[in-house]
């Protein structure tokens, strides 16, 4: 890999010490780090090299996926550290930067390829592009590549706008939007899980699958956040973007061996092809939700409008559940409901392909239909699992489900951060939002916004610790469907971790 220059702004803040050093730390003890790098942390408050070095090892010790660290090794990493003061706003603060990394350039023999990580409050991002532009600090004789985390405006206009002003300092294929759930591991197998499987591709399409189901529920409330979750809710938060990469994750055709510009342009038809929906229609097609007080694993929580620094009266979205359709030659007809919530029952993130025509039963009722699943697991655990139907000796030959689960081990699975920041020293933005979809995601979701903004959706209030409000439900059985796993969510079965395969039969 070449050698690099990681720049990083924001190099104080909570996602640099919670995400950004474990993730570039694993690396470089799976050796996936350039040879020679190194990392320009950034920041109003005084640090020394020493100082930072230390809080950069701290954060690895407690957030760190791996638990032994060997004194060499974490020596090795850490000498790549350098702090400098800069506010974002100060163009002298440009000039010193680039001075110091030029001298480390020097010093290391290093080609001039810079990385810029801007871990900051999106209201920074255009005039950290506009000075990196201005100082010099981009244009040396090396690549350039900006990595900018979400949220990514904050309706269609602003994003546009935030475009227009990022692209005056980088082209596209030097910006680098994170999207932390396209680095999810599971995310990024179901490319290849449908190229690669016979099995799989034969089935994918309308005349097979009876509906899919995409959701993200979380046990969390709005915690510390309230300043920003309150002006953005869950539509805002999970659902333009993670939500939306899913349904292009799992819906795109790419041919084999693709490339992130097919990727890029394949996903783009999938948002063209999302029947839009008019201002008028969300009410119809979409649920608004915000939770109450209730009890989460046995103990008591407070409602949204007790939480700290939200105001009383918030109408403020904390779950949004939705219908879509695609219009195109393999979803036509198949509706996609998706749906993710604070304050929920558990904690999952999983993508539900309900299969169509059960098998017609020649004993039993139809209360023992069970339609074929087959259930991606993203997130806590990651696994594959599918739902067949077989015939049970001890009850008459009655058809009861089966499951073939597999579960990845999880001290197999690198962190969503990790495999989203190899890909970016690599210059490789296939799991990276691009601005197509970005914008397209924006267009779709603004008459929701507009919606919510003229109160035409109703704020539907539920408990914490259940599964969003019942209208949510109503929104699948208008279809004849119902949410799978919310009584029974798909767990890692304890019999069989640590086996990477299992077999068994639903009791
Ligand atoms: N934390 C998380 O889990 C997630 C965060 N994000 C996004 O990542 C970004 C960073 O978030 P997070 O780390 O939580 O934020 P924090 O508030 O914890 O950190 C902000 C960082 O920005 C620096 N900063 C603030 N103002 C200035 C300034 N004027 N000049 C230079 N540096 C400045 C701060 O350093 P100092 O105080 O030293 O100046 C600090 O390092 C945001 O865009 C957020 O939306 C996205 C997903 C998850
Ligand atoms: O981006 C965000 O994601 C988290 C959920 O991420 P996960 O990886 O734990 O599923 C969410 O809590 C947060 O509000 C949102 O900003």
């Amino acid at each position: 890999m070449e050698a690099t220059t990681f720049v990083l702004f924001g190099a104080t803040g909570d996602l640099a010490k919670r995400k950004i050093y474990p993730a570039l730390y694993n690396l470089f003890v799976d050796q996936k780090m350039p040879q020679s790098f190194s990392v320009i942390g950034l920041g109003r408050r005084e640090l020394s090299d020493e100082a930072f070095r230390a809080n950069v090892e701290r954060s690895l010790r407690e957030f760190s996926r791996r638990e032994a660290h060997d004194p060499v090794v974490m020596k090795n990493f850490l000498s790549a550290f350098r702090y400098n003061v800069l506010d974002v706003s100060r163009k002298e603060d440009y000039r010193k930067l680039r001075q110091l990394i030029e001298q480390q350039e020097e010093k290391l023999r290093m080609v001039p390829n810079r990385l810029f990580y801007l871990s900051v409050g999106p209201e920074f991002f255009e005039t950290i592009a506009a000075n990196i532009h201005e100082s010099g600090l981009g244009s040396a004789n090396g690549w350039k590549r900006l990595v900018i985390e979400k949220p990514f405006g904050h309706d269609l206009q602003s994003a546009r706008d935030l475009n227009a002003n990022l692209s005056k300092a980088f082209t596209e294929d030097e910006i680098f939007r994170i999207d932390h759930y396209l680095g999810k591991p599971m995310v990024q197998k179901l490319e290849v899980l449908q190229q690669s499987n016979p099995v799989l591709q034969a089935l994918w399409d309308n005349r097979h699958i009876a509906n899919v189901q995409i959701t993200a529920n979380e046990i969390v409330g709005v915690e510390e956040r309230a300043g920003y979750y309150d002006h953005v809710g869950a539509v805002r938060d999970m659902f333009q973007n993670h939500m939306l990469q899913l349904l292009m994750m799992l819906t795109i055709q790419l041919p084999n061996n693709s490339t992130s510009e097919d990727v890029r342009f394949k996903k783009k038809l999938v948002m063209d092809s999302l029947e839009p929906l008019q201002k008028e229609d969300v009410r119809s097609h979409v649920v608004r939700g915000q939770y109450e007080a209730g009890m989460i694993q046995g103990k008591p929580v407070a409602g949204y409008t007790s939480e700290p620094n939200i105001p009383a009266a918030s109408q403020n979205d904390t779950f949004i559940a939705a219908k879509l359709q695609i219009d195109d030659y393999f979803w036509r007809g198949v509706p996609f409901y998706i749906r993710t919530g604070k304050r929920m029952k558990d904690k999952s993130t999983r993508i539900v392909i309900e299969f169509k025509e059960p098998i017609m039963q020649s004993k039993g009722t139809d209360d023992n239909k069970t339609p074929n699943l087959l259930v991606f697991e993203i997130s806590p655990n990651e696994g594959i699992s599918l739902q067949l139907n077989t015939r049970d000796p001890l009850h008459k030959g009655e058809f009861k489900p089966m499951h073939i689960d597999f579960h990845e081990r999880e001290d197999n699975v690198p962190e969503a951060y990790e495999n989203l920041i190899f890909d970016a020293l690599h210059g490789d933005s296939t799991f990276f939002a691009h601005w197509d979809e970005v914008e397209l995601s924006w267009q779709w979701v603004q008459p929701i916004l507009d919606a919510y903004e003229e109160n035409l959706v109703p704020l539907h209030l539920y408990e914490a610790g259940t599964y969003g409000p019942a209208e949510s439900d109503a929104l699948l059985a208008q279809d004849g469907y119902h949410w799978w796993f919310d009584d029974k969510p798909v767990q890692n079965n304890e019999a069989i971790k640590g086996e990477q395969y299992a077999y068994h039969t639903n009791n």
